[in-house]
């Protein structure tokens, strides 16, 4: 993501200690948080009767997987209502990385923001980078913000990593990063090769544009409020990389996905990875899999804190529909390089569902 990283956010205050400065029921929230939307839009926490399909990893791998994959294949072709909107949101149970492995990142990341904002802010974003602590595309100075302060890491390949922005405090986090980032590593690249099979693509026709795994680790901080009806933690989006797999640290729901122009609330089980498509995914499965609009709420007694791993393709790729996901000869969306794709995503020249709809073809 080096092409990104010559984009930077605008400094704003830290919502962290905002939040202790606001949190009575009718203390004043400074205008740039108040989010009408954030109770005018219905919620709903049960879809036709339905939660997101829970998939288990070790059961699909398994050689008597067929089970696993028709329930897979159902369950998404139920969670899309087209024939070919199969898939944008699951949970992942029995995934391989260990549990100590996802304990002592989740330790790790919660004693860092609980850490003063002196100790913190040794982490701070450069004008010019999306890495280190603060908040993630800030554009204007009048701009909604969100109830959020992040921590942004690149963490893979390596050679990638700037240690300026890792923090040694807590003493262990480097290492409990560096597992975390390791075992995850071949759960992205199984998914792939699982869900082109899905949808009866060539097993490997994902691989390589993932194989160099280009990942990077946002860390966010939700603090309560008592008016959290006005204010929002993520506003809505996709994700614009390939996949993500989001971690809930410290067991706090707050996720929402949008389904038929409603908000569903998302709850994740203890252990599990919640799997999400994103933008690059669909316009290389020639929208046989589709990105999903999300966002986060903010809870009105306790913090919350989530861990998003994001999977990019390779920094000098076209991102097209692959051939494989074409089978019928009709190609969906016009190609993009990948470097535009994210400009037009960290500048915010057009918002999610825009970015799709303009590489539409019709
Ligand atoms: O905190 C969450 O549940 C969502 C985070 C998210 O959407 C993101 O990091 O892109
Ligand atoms: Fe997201």
């Amino acid at each position: 993501m080096a092409g990104a990283r010559a984009i930077g956010s605008l400094p704003v205050p830290n919502v962290q200690e905002l939040a202790k400065t606001c949190n009575g029921p009718d203390e004043h929230i400074p205008e740039r948080y108040i989010r009408p939307e954030a109770s005018s839009e219905e919620v709903i926490s049960n879809y036709h009767g339905e939660a997101i399909p829970i998939i288990d990893l070790n059961k699909l791998l398994s050689p008597q997987s067929s089970e696993e994959c028709v329930k897979l294949r159902s369950a998404c072709q139920y969670w899309g209502f087209f024939q070919h909107y199969l898939w944008n949101k699951l949970q992942l149970i029995n995934h391989g990385v260990p549990d100590e492995v996802i304990a002592n990142l989740k330790r790790d990341i919660v004693d860092f923001f609980s850490q003063p904002l002196d100790a913190k802010k040794e982490y701070t974003q450069l004008p010019n980078s999306l890495e280190g602590y603060g908040q993630a595309l800030v554009f204007s100075e009048d701009q909604k913000l969100d109830w959020a302060d992040m921590l942004y890491l690149q963490v893979h390949p390596s050679d990638s990593r700037d240690l300026r922005f890792w923090p040694t405090s807590p003493a262990s986090f480097r290492r409990s990063l560096d597992a975390y980032s390791s075992e995850t590593k071949s759960l992205a690249l199984c998914l792939f090769e699982f869900m082109a099979k899905a949808v009866g693509a060539k097993p490997e026709s994902l691989l390589g544009i993932f194989e160099e795994q280009p990942r990077g680790l946002r860390m966010t901080y939700y603090p309560p409020c008592l008016q959290s009806d006005k204010v929002m933690g993520i506003s809505p989006h996709s994700d614009v990389v390939g996949l993500t797999l989001l971690l809930q640290v410290n067991d706090v729901q707050g996720l929402q996905i949008k389904k038929d122009g409603k908000w569903l609330s998302v709850d994740a089980p203890n252990g599990a990875f919640i799997v999400n498509i994103g933008d690059t995914l669909e316009i290389l499965s020639n929208g046989k899999f589709r990105s999903v609009e999300h966002r986060a709420v903010i809870n009105p007694n306790k913090e919350r804190i989530s861990a998003s791993l994001f999977h990019y393709p390779c920094e000098n790729m076209v991102i097209r529909p692959l051939t494989e996901f074409v089978k019928d000869g009709k190609v969906n969306y016009r190609s993009i390089s990948y470097l535009d794709f994210m400009t037009q995503f960290f500048t915010q020249q057009l918002d999610g569902k825009n970015r799709l709809e303009m590489l539409k073809l019709e």
